[in-house]
């Protein structure tokens, strides 16, 4: 589920008439995704998606999300920009959240992504980096490297209910990846997050570049990476599909080929994105009620990725024995 604010459908018409978007129709709740609250809302003329932002993204960031995804939409990427009321605001209260209603795009997110479709994920992640070029925004990553030791030290000694030694493996790891991390490669807008339930597809087709609530400055080639890891794994992390993994490259490299410094340090960087997603949902593991609503993640399917990226490295790990 992802419904964590229910909107009455009073409140919902009332909200609706300030867009000049017709009459409400009906409104569903999405199950998918574990952030935001979302709705599918079907008016008179047309549909949409409503998001209700929760604990993880802070109103002041929304005009940084907004100005970009308009950024990318006026140059033709596939994103949803959100839609303006008849005062031209996009950033709304309802029901004591903030939220916007954003354009709905078709296509579903995949779950087992072919190397056809990483190939074309791939390009659009290239298309996007092209396109942000010229767009000046800025926004610190809240989930970058910086980020990772303090993450480390508040999950604490609970990482090793998860697996045993976990805690010492990551602060190892982490301090291994803190001396080789390629700083110095070029830096733009980057998504931050584009697992394949971000990528919507009809096909071989990308219809869709959705859920940019983690986008930030950062290393343009870590966003690579982070999709990399995300979609070359299967759900337990313990089968790498290089065929996908090189697809995603190959799409990449079609609109910003890769110097030998950047595929130098590409495993350095995917294995950064298993160390953030794995303190990441090791987190929300370790702080959400069992019986919460919300599916859990399981940190250990990113941990285990790190088998592929450093295998010496994993090598020398208990948890990973
Ligand atoms: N603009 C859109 N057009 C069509 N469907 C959308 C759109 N935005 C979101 N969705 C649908 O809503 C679902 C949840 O959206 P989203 O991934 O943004 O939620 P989230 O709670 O932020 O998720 P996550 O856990 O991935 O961070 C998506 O999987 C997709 O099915
Ligand atoms: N994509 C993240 C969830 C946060 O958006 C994960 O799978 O851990």
């Amino acid at each position: 589920m992802a419904v964590y604010t229910q909107v009455s459908a009073e409140l919902l018409a009332d909200f609706l008439a300030r867009f000049g978007v017709g009459e409400l129709v009906s409104a569903k709740g999405i199950a998918e995704g574990v952030e935001n609250s979302n709705y599918l809302v079907e008016t008179t003329q047309d549909r949409f998606i409503l998001t209700l932002y929760e604990k993880r993204v802070s109103a002041g960031d929304l005009p940084y999300f907004l100005s970009l995804l308009d950024h990318l939409a006026a140059k033709g990427l596939p994103v949803p920009p959100a839609i303006k009321d008849r005062n031209g605001n996009a950033i709304h209260e309802l029901a004591g959240r903030p939220a916007c209603l954003i354009r709905f795009l078709p296509g579903v997110s995949l779950s087992h992504p072919t190397p056809a479709q990483a190939l074309a994920a791939g390009k659009a992640m290239g298309a996007m980096h092209r396109a942000v070029a010229d767009f000046d925004g800025f926004r610190e990553n809240s989930m970058g490297i910086a980020t990772w030791q303090p993450l480390l030290d508040r999950c604490g000694d609970s990482l090793n209910q998860i697996a045993p030694g976990l805690h010492a493996d990551i602060a190892f790891a982490l301090g291994d990846l803190m001396a080789t991390w390629p700083a110095q490669l070029d830096t733009c807008a980057i998504h931050a997050d584009l697992f394949p339930d971000n990528v919507l597809m009809l096909g071989d087709r990308v219809t869709g570049l959705i859920d940019f609530y983690f986008a930030c400055t950062d290393l343009r080639l870590y966003d690579l990476a982070v999709m990399h890891a995300a979609w070359s794994f299967d759900a337990t992390g313990r089968d790498y599909d290089a065929a996908v993994g090189d697809a995603l490259i190959e799409g990449y490299t079609r609109h910003y080929p890769l110097s030998d410094e950047e595929r130098a340090a590409f495993d350095d960087l995917a294995a950064g994105a298993c160390i953030r997603f794995t303190l990441s949902r090791a987190w929300d593991w370790l702080n959400t009620p069992v019986d919460a609503l919300v599916t859990r993640k399981d940190p250990l399917a990113f941990w285990r990725r790190l088998r592929v990226y450093k295998p010496a490295l994993a090598a020398r790990l208990e948890s990973l024995s």
